[in-house]
């Protein structure tokens, strides 16, 4: 670790709230043509599989799991693209494939849908814009536009087509909250992150010497422990940091507890929250090095009270961003260095 007088300067980047909002713009405009393409697509589909790379997969999981919490007759799955091709699940004229990429052009992803091309089943990307490969080798686009606020982009559009999906198919009475609260999101992001700014200042500085921590969540509220512990912290600050699903705490993971190992527990408002209050509990009785981040302390303004376990995840994601901002700050680690990631051959 470097001194304070040898630290090279790395600033964390201040709230931007018209970068946020704006950014957001295209995503929000794109969420009617989601909604368009779900009544449309809803008779004509009986398996839907979701397909993507690191956060857009961690993405599809929360869209997983609120499908199975309302009984969708859908059968749906969630796969990596390099295991998707591997695995050749059924695949026919009632199959969509949803293929997520910020970028567009991770390529696993863009093999995915080139592998697909082929096959008799539909194909639909989701992506910044037409040109990105992934939108050219797919049948269909949802685009976002150019958006450095892409992971909650994606998440708009995904969340639009799945609620209209579900509406359509299964009467899911939510569709007209949903896309009302995902209105708000934008300035909700911006208020968790104003938020959340100092407190996440205090745990950098708290937290800032440890190489080690473990992230603890359920259900859909996991997407944010994968996103923050494993592309933030891992990726991007190269820490040892290893996100845990709340249910398996208890079989194997909480050996490794002691009184100096910090966690980070995620508390959402949706059904898995009593399995995150036991590992709280039990974490509260061995270790003093807790950070607890829950979303019943965030107002999240204009988002109807039934979408608040379905948003929850990217509000704290959007609290926690800023952590990984003074800590990139601490560390003097620019969150967007690699050593190897688009930089080397692998
Ligand atoms: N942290 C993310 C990863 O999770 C993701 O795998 C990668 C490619 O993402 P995409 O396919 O969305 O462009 O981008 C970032 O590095």
């Amino acid at each position: 670790m470097t001194s304070q007088t040898e630290r090279p300067s790395v600033r964390a980047a201040p709230i931007d709230h018209q970068r946020i909002v704006g950014g957001l713009q295209g995503a929000l405009q794109t969420k009617d043509q989601a909604v368009a393409i779900g009544q449309e697509l809803a008779p004509q589909v009986d398996r839907i599989y979701l397909v993507g790379c690191g956060a857009p997969n961690r993405v599809m999981l929360t869209l997983e799991y609120w499908m199975a919490h309302a009984h969708t007759s859908f059968e749906v799955k969630r796969y990596f693209p390099a295991e998707f091709m591997t695995v050749t699940p059924r695949l026919d004229e009632r199959t969509l494939v949803v293929l997520g990429s910020k970028s567009g052009t991770t390529p696993e992803t863009v093999q995915a849908a080139e592998f697909l091309k082929d096959k008799p089943c539909l194909t639909l990307a989701v992506t910044g814009t037409e040109q990105a490969p992934l939108a050219r080798a797919s049948q269909r686009s949802l685009l976002m536009g150019e958006t450095e606020q892409a992971h909650t982009g994606m998440f708009i559009v995904l969340q639009a087509l799945i609620g209209s999906l579900l509406q359509a198919r299964d009467g899911w009475p939510l569709l007209e909250p949903l896309l009302r609260s995902l209105d708000a999101l934008p300035g909700v992001l911006v208020e968790s992150a104003e938020l959340n700014d100092r407190r996440a200042e205090q745990d950098a500085r708290t937290y800032e010497h440890d190489r080690i921590l473990y992230h603890l969540a359920g259900g859909p509220m996991f997407a944010t422990a994968y996103v923050f512990g494993v592309c933030m912290l891992m990726e991007m600050q190269w820490m040892h940091s290893i996100p845990i699903e709340a249910a398996e705490w208890f079989h194997g993971p909480f050996e490794i507890l002691d009184a100096q190992t910090p966690v980070v527990l995620l508390l959402g408002e949706d059904p898995s929250r009593p399995l995150v209050e036991r590992a709280l509990t039990f974490c509260q009785k061995y270790s003093a090095r807790l950070m607890v981040y829950d979303t019943l302390d965030y107002p999240m303004t204009g988002v109807d009270p039934a979408i608040r376990p379905i948003v929850g995840p990217f509000v704290l994601q959007a609290a926690l961003n800023r952590f990984a901002e003074h800590l990139s700050e601490r560390h003097g680690h620019h969150l967007d260095t690699r050593r190897y990631m688009w930089v080397t051959e692998y």
